[in-house]
C-alpha cells in the first residue's frame, strides 16, 4: 500500500530523514518510534504531500511521487490525525465529521462505532480531549481513506485516557480494514498498537520488526536502551546457550562470536534473600515501589548495578543480601563486546 524508497527529507542542511526504505502492508498498522527530533514528523509529513522529498520515492498505491513529481496531499488517499485534533470550531460534531461527504451515513457510522451518538449536535470546545480526538478520527475514517497517518494522536491526553482510546483506535482502523502509518514518542504505544513498529535515530531506521521482537532481540544497543531498561552483561557463547556470571538463557539463532554482552532487562532477572549454600552477589542498593511491582537497584560484588522487578510481595530491605539470577526462558539479544 504504502512504500518508501530512499525517502530522504531536507531542510536546509538539516538532513531529517535519511534514504528511509519502509513498505506498509494493506491492512498493517506501523509505529514509527524515536527520541524527539529523529525524524518521525517529517516522514509522516512527506507521504501525506505536506511537504515534498527532497530525494527518493514514494508509493501510494499506484501513486509515485518524488522531487519531481508532486501529487497534492487531497489527491493522494490519506487520512490525517493530529495531535492537536484541527477540529473546525464553528461545526458541530456531526458536521465535522461529515464534512465534503455527499453520502452522511459513513459519518453516522463513525459517529456509533466510536461512542459519539449523544454528541452529536455539540460543539468542539464543549467537548473533552478524548471526544475531540475520536470526532477526528471518525472525520478521517468516514472518508474511506486508503492510508490512515496519524501523528501523535494521543499526546495532548491524559494517561488513563491515552491506554483507552489507543486500544480504540487501533480497533477502528483494524474494523475499517485500513493501513495506517502511527507516530508517537511512546516507547508503549509503539509497542502495543503496532503490528510492526519502526524505531527511527537521526533520521534512519534503526531496526523495523514486531513489537516482540523489536523489545526482545533490538538489532542495536540503541534500540535495546530507547525501547526498556537495558544491561549489558558479559558473557560467552556456549553451543545453543549464552553464559554469564549471573546465569544462562537461549542464545538467539543468529548468535555469532565467542564473546557477547547479554542484554538483561529487569524482568529477565530474579532476586533471592542470600541463604545456605547460596552467598548471593549482591546487595539492595535502592528499591522503588511501583504498585503491581517493585524495582530494585542490585550492586553486584564486582561493581555493577542492575536493576530488577519483582512482583509487589517481594519487600527488601535496603543492604539485604540477595542473589540476582537470569531467570529468562526466551533468547536473549547478544551484542559484540564493547570494548
Ligand atoms: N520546518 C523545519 N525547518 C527546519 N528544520 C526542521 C523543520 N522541521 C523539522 N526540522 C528538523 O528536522 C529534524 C527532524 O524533525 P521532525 O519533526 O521530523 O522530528 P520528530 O522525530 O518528529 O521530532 P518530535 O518528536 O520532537 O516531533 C529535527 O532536527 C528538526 O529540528
Amino acid at each position: 500500500m504504502l512504500e518508501t524508497r530512499r525517502l530522504t527529507v531536507r531542510y536546509g542542511r538539516t538532513t531529517a530523514v535519511d534514504a528511509l526504505d519502509l513498505a506498509l502492508a494493506d491492512d498493517e498498522i506501523v509505529t514509527l518510534v524515536g527520541p524527539t527530533g529523529c525524524g518521525k514528523t517529517s516522514v509522516l509529513r512527506a507521504v501525506a504531500g505536506l511537504l515534498p522529498p527532497s530525494d527518493g520515492e514514494i508509493r501510494l498505491g499506484a501513486l509515485h511521487i518524488d522531487a519531481r513529481h508532486d501529487v497534492p496531499p487531497e489527491k493522494r488517499g490519506v487520512g490525517l490525525v493530529f495531535q492537536d485534533f484541527a477540529l473546525f470550531p464553528h461545526l458541530s460534531v456531526a458536521d465535522n465529521v461529515a464534512f465534503r461527504l455527499r453520502d452522511r451515513r459513513p459519518a453516522e457510522h463513525w459517529i456509533e462505532r466510536l461512542g459519539l451518538a449523544a454528541h452529536r449536535q455539540a460543539m468542539p470546545d464543549t467537548l473533552s480531549g478524548g471526544q475531540k480526538q475520536r470526532v477526528a478520527l471518525a472525520r478521517a475514517l468516514a472518508h474511506a481513506p486508503a492510508l490512515m497517518l496519524l501523528d501523535e494522536p494521543l499526546a495532548s491526553l491524559d494517561a488513563a485516557l491515552k491506554a483507552e482510546l489507543r486500544w480504540e483506535i487501533r480497533d477502528a482502523l483494524k474494523a475499517a480494514g485500513i493501513p495506517a502509518l502511527w507516530v508517537t514518542h511512546d516507547q508503549t504505544e509503539a509497542l502495543s498498537v503496532g503490528d510492526r513498529m519502526g524505531v527511527m535515530h537521526a533520521g534512519r531506521l534503526e531496526q523495523i520488526a514486531t513489537p516482540d521482537v523489536c523489545f526482545r532481540l533490538p538489532a542495536t544497543r540503541f534500540v535495546a536502551r530507547f525501547l526498556g531498561d537495558a544491561a549489558f552483561v558479559p558473557g560467552r557463547l556456549e553451543a545453543d546457550r549464552l553464559v554469564t556470571a549471573i546465569g544462562h538463557a537461549p542464545a538467539p539463532r543468529d548468535c555469532a562470536g565467542e564473546r557477547v554482552d547479554v542484554l538483561v532487562r529487569p524482568d529477565d532477572l530474579s532476586l533471592q534473600p542470600a541463604a545456605g549454600g547460596d552467598g548471593g552477589n549482591g546487595h539492595v542498593a535502592w528499591a522503588r515501589y511501583e504498585g503491581e511491582t517493585r524495582l530494585y537497584g542490585i550492586g553486584l560484588d564486582h561493581g555493577d548495578t542492575l536493576r530488577v522487578r519483582t512482583n509487589h510481595e517481594h519487600d527488601y530491605a535496603r543492604g539485604t543480601r540477595v542473589a540476582a539470577r537470569i531467570c529468562a526462558e526466551h533468547p536473549l539479544a547478544a551484542f559484540p563486546p564493547a570494548d
